[in-house]
């Protein structure tokens, strides 16, 4: 026994030179059989760290080993079972290396002639070719998530309108939303609901306000006339700076100033978002306090600071308003609107009108720039239609400058050439959507979690809706009214469908038609020698290139 406890006196003393210094110093006092005690807790706290740490990790790989392996393959199986085809799967990325690989293919390929518009093998060529190769509904992988691509309008408005309580809105990536804002777009179940009901109104009365945004874009239009009379324009960039101005004035009105700092900083945001979203990744990256993510995080506590302040003093404005002459007068803008019927006691708060303000600048600005640049250069490519339509402006406007309200129901024509742009030309080229529960579609069973694609652009394109002239310019197939153009009535969907349809759908077609006009009834327009026809999606449809067109001042309208 005496040997023993020797022993460990000499273990002790050797251990004393290993041990970590915290247990040898100070110790001089502490009983040999204290300081075993002492270790043998230590040691036993070390294993039990390692132990915890080793089945952190052990849950982590089995969790990883879950969602990237068995739950995508127990997934695949019951859609096999289905009948539902598609692209095969690849661990971890699914179809994503091949859908980047196709773009770049198709995008490296000589652009056909401009008036070629069978774009969706050059912008989507994956969904181009598994459509054919699978059918309308087929199965694709976005990493270890299934997507189910729903091209068949008669299920897609089982999607989007007669079942849509199974169906959720896709939660977009973090720096998506920080740009979107919390409004309408991201907007989910009862809030959605509310904000939507509250605002629907609002924007139906605004189009007078774009009317009044319009006419600052006539003047942009004379101004861009030049002095030797023709005059090349990058309509893409040109347009741009027109929809800011517009859709400032009418979400600020009377705070058009301080609501124009506001839109510069959110373009500025918009910027670094989208060169931080190419590191997306990098896992937290976006956490990382680099130069640009604390420019980031700065330009967006600035909007949103800015924003409150524009927010409160409209209150003030129209709480003044009412007290003295008993109506407000502040509420022509949308931000005067909101803030007069959107009080506490609505449910929507300051902040929510903030968000607002944000989602409608991302919506609103972009995709009827895009609209207008799609528009101009169809009309630009077709020197007919661009007659055409010149010659229905001059006969219902005469010598007004621009249409008054009444006047653009009777452009039939322009309306006919923007619905045809937005078919072959949408500005946002698909709708996302998942699952909520294990759902029901056609003769498929979806699982609960499964993504559901609405490619916008793939239906706008298929022959089987369109006949064999599908990819055709001819504004002459509207002429019977939206529903008839094609052989199903929900096949034109450049607005989404269902309850979720664009809440500004009707100010950018007002806004579309007015700046249209300002811009046929003072020039003829054609493409420039620069232009070089190159769709590509990043987010929207832009021409990869800019649009570059050539302005020839109409002299004759002058002289009238
Ligand atoms: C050519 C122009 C535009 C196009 C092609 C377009 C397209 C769309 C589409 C396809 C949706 C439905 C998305 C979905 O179902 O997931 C949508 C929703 C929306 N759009 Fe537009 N949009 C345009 C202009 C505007 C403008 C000018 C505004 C506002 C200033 C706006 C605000 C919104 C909002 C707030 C939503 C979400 C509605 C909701 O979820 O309740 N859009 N848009």
């Amino acid at each position: 026994m005496k040997q023993v406890k020797g022993l460990h006196e000499v273990i002790m003393n050797e251990f004393c030179i290993l041990l970590p210094s915290y247990l040898c110093q100070g110790k001089q006092g502490s009983t040999r059989k204290e300081m075993m005690k002492e270790w043998w807790s230590w040691s036993a706290s070390v294993m039990v760290q390692h132990s915890l740490v080793i089945l952190l990790f052990l849950l982590l790989a089995m969790k990883a080993l879950h969602v990237l392996w068995l739950k995508p393959k127990k997934l695949e199986r019951l859609f096999w079972r289905q009948g539902m085809r598609g692209p095969p799967r690849r661990l971890v990325i699914g179809n994503v290396g091949e859908m980047v690989a196709m773009v770049l293919a198709a995008s490296s390929m000589p652009v056909r002639s401009s008036s070629y518009h069978n774009i969706l093998p050059r912008v989507l060529p994956f969904l181009h070719q598994w459509k054919k190769a699978y059918g309308s509904i087929f199965l694709m992988w976005f990493g270890p998530t299934p997507r189910v691509v729903v091209a068949e309008p008669e299920l897609i408005r089982e999607v989007l309108v007669t079942r849509v309580q199974l169906f959720d809105r896709y939660v977009a990536h973090p720096f998506v939303r920080q740009l979107e804002g919390e409004g309408l777009v991201n907007l989910r179940g009862a809030k959605w609901a509310l904000h939507r009901k509250l605002i629907s109104p609002v924007f139906n009365c605004l189009c007078r306000r774009w009317g009044e945004g319009c006419r600052h874009g006539g003047e942009a239009v004379d101004r861009g006339r030049g002095s030797s009379g023709e005059v090349e324009v990058d309509v893409a960039e040109w347009y741009q700076s027109i929809t800011e101005d517009v859709i400032t004035r009418v979400t600020f009105g009377r705070s058009y100033a301080d609501g124009k700092a506001v839109f510069n900083l959110q373009a500025r945001l918009m910027v670094l978002a989208a060169e931080a979203f190419n590191r997306v990744f990098v896992p937290g990256y976006r956490y990382l306090p680099t130069k640009k993510n604390r420019e980031r995080w700065k330009l967006d506590v600035d909007i949103r600071q800015n924003l409150a302040m524009l927010v409160s003093r409209r209150r003030e404005i129209a709480g003044k308003d009412e007290a003295e002459k008993g109506a407000s007068l502040s509420a022509k803008d949308l931000l005067g609107q909101m803030t007069a019927s959107c009080g506490p006691a609505a449910g929507i708060n300051s902040s929510d009108v903030v968000e607002e303000c944000k989602t409608f600048f991302f919506a609103g600005k972009q995709t009827t720039t895009n609209l207008l640049t799609w528009t101009t250069l169809l009309l630009a490519m077709h020197p007919e239609w661009q007659h055409i339509a010149r010659e229905e402006l001059l006969h219902v406007c005469g010598s007004r400058d621009l249409p008054s309200p009444d006047d653009l129901h009777k452009l039939k024509t322009l309306g006919m050439v923007v619905n045809e742009t937005l078919r072959l030309y949408p500005p946002a080229v698909a709708i996302l959507r998942r699952a909520k529960t294990d759902v029901q579609l056609g003769r498929y069973t979806v699982p609960r979690g499964t993504e559901i694609l609405i490619p916008i652009l793939a239906v706008h394109h298929d022959e089987s809706l369109w006949g064999a002239e599908a990819h055709r310019f001819d504004p002459a197939r509207f002429s019977q009214g939206l529903s008839r153009a094609a052989r199903h009535p929900n096949a034109f969907i450049p607005w989404g469908l269902g309850e979720r349809t664009c809440v500004g759908r009707d100010l950018a077609i007002v806004e579309a038609k007015l700046a249209l006009a300002a811009v046929l009834s003072r020039f003829e327009i054609s493409l420039s020698p620069n232009y070089t026809h190159a769709p590509m999606v990043t987010m929207l449809l832009y021409p990869k290139h800019g649009a570059p067109l050539i302005f020839k001042p109409i002299t004759k309208i002058e002289e009238q």
